[in-house]
C-alpha cells in the first residue's frame, strides 16, 4: 500500500474517531440527566435490565461487521464508564485479585470502576450491607463443584439483593518455573481447582505429586514463581500477573466448565422481559409442604431452573430459581400467598438456562 493510501485510510479513521467522542460526550450529557431525575426519586443507578434492553435493540439493528460479543463489550463499557461519572461505584470481590470473581467483576463493571478486593464471601456481603462497597460479586455454583454454601447462608443472613447473574467459562493452567512436569514436586491450588483437573493430573502423573490446597488460585500462583519445584492451578491471568510460566492451558477435565456469580446490592430491579427469580423456601415440618408450594408454581406454568436444599443453621431450606419477575402476573400472586415460608433474593435478567 502506498504511503498517502495509508494517510487517506488514517485521516478517515481520526475522522470517524472525532464524531465518535462528540457523540460519546452528549450521551455522558444524556446520562447524567437521567442521573439527576434518579437522585431526586432516589432510584437505582445500575439498571441491568435496561442495559440489556440497550443491547438487545442495536443486535437486531446491527448491519456491520460487529457481533453480539463485541456489542456487547463495547456498550457495557460505555455504560459502566457513564454510571461511574454519575457515582463512582465501589465493587467488593471475591478476591485477590486476578481471581475467577475479579474476572466476573470487571467484566461487568469495566475499568473505571474502583475495585475492592475481600477475602471471604461472608465479608463481601458485609461490606454492601454496611455501604462501603455499592455492589458485591460472589460466586453461586460451579458446573463441575455444585453450589457455594458460604453465598448461600449469607442471602439467608444478609437482606441484600441478586441483581445480576454472570457465567463466566472456567479455564485452568498448570503454571510453574520447572521445565519440565516430571521436575514438579509440588502443587498449589485451590481444592476445588484441584477437583476440575483430576484427569489432567493422571493423566500426566501428577496425581502422584504432594498437592497442597490453598485459599485461592491467584494465591497459589504467588507461591509457585517463589518456591522451586512448584507449581500452581491457576488462571491464566493469575500466572501472567505473577510472572509464572505457563506450562499448559485449558486443562479442566470438562470441557464446559463454568461458574454462575451473582452480583449482590441493595436495591430491586423492574422487569425486563426475560427475568429468572431466586428465592429461598424455608419449610415447616408439615410433610408435603414443599410439594404444595411446588404445584401452584406448575400450574401457573412457571418454569424451574433450579432446586438445590441446603441446611441453613440446622433447618433444611431451598434455593430455587424459576424463570420470570417477582412481579410478573401469575407470579406475584404464588410469591404472597407462600410470603411466611419464603425469602425473595432477587429477580434480574436471565443470562444463562442452567449452568
Ligand atoms: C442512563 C441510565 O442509567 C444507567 C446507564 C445506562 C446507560 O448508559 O445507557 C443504562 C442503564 C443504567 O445502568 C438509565 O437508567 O437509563
Amino acid at each position: 500500500m502506498s504511503e498517502a493510501g495509508l494517510l487517506e485510510l488514517r485521516n478517515k479513521l481520526d475522522n470517524i474517531d472525532n464524531e465518535l467522542l462528540k457523540l460519546i460526550n452528549e450521551r455522558m450529557e444524556v446520562v447524567h440527566q437521567v442521573g439527576v431525575l434518579k437522585a431526586h426519586s432516589g432510584g437505582a443507578i445500575y439498571r441491568p435490565e435496561r442495559e440489556k434492553a440497550i443491547i438487545d435493540r442495536l443486535e437486531s439493528l446491527n448491519e456491520g461487521k460487529l457481533n453480539r460479543a463485541a456489542i456487547e463489550a463495547l456498550f457495557l463499557e460505555i455504560f459502566a464508564i457513564s454510571r461511574n461519572l454519575e457515582l463512582p461505584e465501589n465493587v467488593a470481590y471475591l478476591g485477590p485479585e486476578g481471581s475467577f470473581t475479579h474476572q466476573a467483576a470487571e467484566g461487568r463493571f469495566g475499568a473505571m470502576s474502583s475495585y475492592v478486593s475481600i477475602s471471604s464471601i461472608k465479608g463481601i456481603f458485609r461490606e454492601v450491607d454496611t455501604k462501603k462497597a455499592r455492589f458485591g460479586v460472589v460466586p453461586i455454583e460451579n458446573s463441575s463443584n455444585g453450589i457455594v454454601t458460604d453465598t448461600i447462608n449469607c442471602l439467608n443472613k444478609y437482606n441484600l439483593k441478586i441483581i445480576a447473574e454472570v457465567v463466566l467459562d472456567i479455564h485452568h493452567t498448570l503454571a510453574s518455573t520447572c521445565d519440565k512436569v516430571e521436575d514438579i514436586k509440588r502443587i498449589y491450588s485451590k481444592d476445588i481447582a484441584f477437583e476440575q483437573c483430576r484427569k489432567f493430573l493422571a493423566n500426566f502423573g501428577l496425581d502422584e505429586v504432594e498437592q497442597i490446597p490453598i485459599e485461592s488460585t491467584t494465591k497459589a500462583a504467588k507461591i509457585a514463581i517463589n518456591e522451586p519445584g512448584s507449581a500452581a492451578i491457576c488462571p491464566h491471568v493469575g500466572a501472567k500477573l505473577n510472572n509464572l510460566p505457563i506450562l499448559f492451558e485449558n486443562i479442566e477435565d470438562k470441557d464446559n466448565n463454568r461458574t454462575r456469580f451473582f452480583i449482590i446490592s441493595d436495591f430491586e430491579n423492574g422487569q425486563s422481559g426475560n427475568d429468572k427469580t431466586s428465592i429461598l423456601v424455608k419449610l415447616s415440618d408439615k410433610q408435603g409442604a414443599l410439594v404444595d408450594f411446588l404445584i401452584d408454581f406448575k400450574n401457573a406454568g412457571v418454569n424451574f431452573t433450579k432446586i438445590k436444599s441446603h441446611i441453613a443453621e440446622g433447618n433444611s431450606i431451598f434455593f430455587i430459581d424459576f424463570d420470570g419477575h417477582k412481579d410478573d402476573d401469575g407470579i406475584k400472586e404464588i410469591l404472597d400467598k407462600h410470603k411466611d415460608s419464603i425469602k425473595i433474593l432477587g429477580s434480574y435478567v436471565k443470562e444463562i438456562h442452567d449452568i
